[in-house]
């Protein structure tokens, strides 16, 4: 059976917002105080930054980091407000540096199990999620019952294969033209 191409995924979000927890759950299918600490750092897929108060050297890793991603995960804690105002501008700065833009992208709205300390209602996510034309996850790192973490991720993870194979027949496609030029002009030559 044929390998499935490799998918980079980078995980934005404002500090605290769970990104690291989130990945470890779909690595390891647990919450981070409960995995091995020797797995490390290493093996998540990323886990950036805050938005507020960046240095330029961070402002400068966050782009090429979004530079290399080839799908997104933009992440906000539904119990801070604040980390849902910076999804917007998030997303504006992958527009920005992202070339070609509409870049694949999933919305997650993490600890919800902390439901009783809610600041972003699911239908302002659902909102966000539909203004951005992309996905939508509520979910929590810490109690992923239904398995919304690794649904989040495989979601994304089917939008970049998906695209990558269109993208791929239009490169085949293209390719196949240039030599029917090329043998048109040959044979125009030929018999001229
Ligand atoms: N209750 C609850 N706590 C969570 C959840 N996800 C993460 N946390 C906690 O939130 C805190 C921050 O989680 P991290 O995964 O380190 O967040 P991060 O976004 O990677 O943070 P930075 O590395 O600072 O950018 C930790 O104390 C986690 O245990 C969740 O779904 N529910």
């Amino acid at each position: 059976m044929a390998k499935s191409p490799e998918v980079k995924l980078a995980v934005f979000g404002r500090a605290g917002v769970g990104k690291s927890a989130l990945v470890v759950r779909f690595l390891t299918r647990r919450f981070i105080w409960e995995y091995d600490p020797t797995l490390g750092k290493k093996h998540l897929l990323l886990f950036y930054g805050d938005t507020e108060n960046d240095s330029h050297e961070d402002l400068q890793q966050r782009e090429s980091h979004m530079r290399w991603g080839d799908g997104f995960i933009i992440v906000y804690d539904i119990t801070d407000r604040g980390s849902f105002e910076d999804v917007a501008p998030l997303r504006s700065l992958l527009e920005d540096v992202k070339k070609p833009k509409n870049v694949p992208l999933v919305l997650v709205g993490n600890k919800c199990d902390l439901d009783h300390a809610r600041q972003v209602g699911t239908e302002e996510g659902e909102r966000l999620a539909a203004e951005m034309a992309c996905a939508f996850y509520e979910c929590s790192a810490c109690a992923d019952e239904g398995g919304a973490v690794a649904e989040a991720f495989h979601e994304v993870c089917r939008e970049v294969r998906r695209r990558k194979a269109v993208q791929g027949k239009a490169r085949r496609r293209s390719s196949t033209t240039h030599v029917k030029q090329a043998i048109n002009k040959m044979l125009t030559k030929i018999s001229s």
